[in-house]
């Protein structure tokens, strides 16, 4: 199957996850990053899913599935163990609302890949279904590979090309500049934290020298 990639905006945006257990977990923990509205239709909860609704990260609703709990809703999470409730999901969700069925059955408009966020550097990992347990497998190697040091790396590349943007009129210097921040020693400083080291050789950058 060919699914196609796409990174959505779903703040603000209602959320439905049916079902309250260990992938309900899992989805709700995939979405807690994001400002999505979350509300979870089930008769249980995980004691985990319990401590995130304290937390006030989501709208519990005690209750078993019912079609007018998908009102207004633009992404549906069936993941209960019930088949026979899954498939009430997929029948109430409207064309233009988005299904993912955690079974893998029926209607299926989107399948959730493995996430490893460091900043906003988001790298995801899917098999489109063949085999989610090497999708883990993979996202603990991505993990490892790309450790807490991205997140300190994307957030200081980000801020080095607003000001390359800002600063630099002449479109080819401006390309030139935003490459050479790719640099392979400016990337291990800031890893290292040598905030120093960076902001020299972004300096050196828009004084349109050659950093080295
Ligand atoms: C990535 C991740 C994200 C997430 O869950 O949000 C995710 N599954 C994860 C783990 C995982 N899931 C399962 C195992 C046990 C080993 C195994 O069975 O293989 C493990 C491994 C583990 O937990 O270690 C069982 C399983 N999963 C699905 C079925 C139904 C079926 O295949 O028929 C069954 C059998 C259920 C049963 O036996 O009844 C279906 C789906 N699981 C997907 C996503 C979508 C495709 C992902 C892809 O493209 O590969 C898809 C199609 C739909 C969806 O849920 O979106 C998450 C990564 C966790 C992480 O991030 O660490
Ligand atoms: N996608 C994945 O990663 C993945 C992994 C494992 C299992 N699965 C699939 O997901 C299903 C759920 O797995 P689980 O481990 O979360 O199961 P679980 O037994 O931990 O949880 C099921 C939840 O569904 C709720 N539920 C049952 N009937 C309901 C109803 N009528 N309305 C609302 N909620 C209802 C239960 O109260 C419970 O909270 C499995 O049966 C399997 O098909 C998917």
């Amino acid at each position: 199957m060919n699914y196609f990639p796409v990174m959505l905006d779903v703040d603000y945006k209602k959320v439905v996850i049916v079902g309250g257990g260990h992938v309900a977990r899992q989805k709700l923990q995939a979405l807690l990053p994001t400002k999505a509205q979350i509300t979870i239709i089930s008769p249980t909860i995980t004691d985990e899913i319990a401590s995130y609704l304290e937390q006030g990260k989501a709208v519990w609703k005690k209750k078993y599935f019912e079609p007018s709990d998908l009102d207004d809703a633009s992404l549906v999470f069936a993941v209960t163990d019930q088949e026979s409730v899954n498939d009430a999901v997929e029948q109430a969700t409207q064309h233009w609302q988005l299904l993912s069925r955690a079974d893998a059955k029926g209607r299926v408009d989107f399948i959730n890949p493995a996430v490893v966020r460091r900043g906003d550097l988001t790298l995801t990992v899917s098999t489109s279904g063949a085999h989610p347990g090497l999708t883990r497998k993979l996202k603990e190697d991505l993990a490892s590979q790309f450790d807490d040091t991205f997140t300190d790396y994307i957030e200081f590349l980000k801020k080095a090309r607003r000001e390359i943007i800002q600063s630099v009129q002449d479109k080819n210097r401006k390309r030139d500049a935003i490459a050479a921040l790719l640099d392979s020693e400016l990337e291990m400083w800031a890893r290292e934290k040598k905030w120093d080291q960076c902001d020299a050789y972004v300096q050196k950058i828009l004084s349109g020298v050659q950093p080295i």
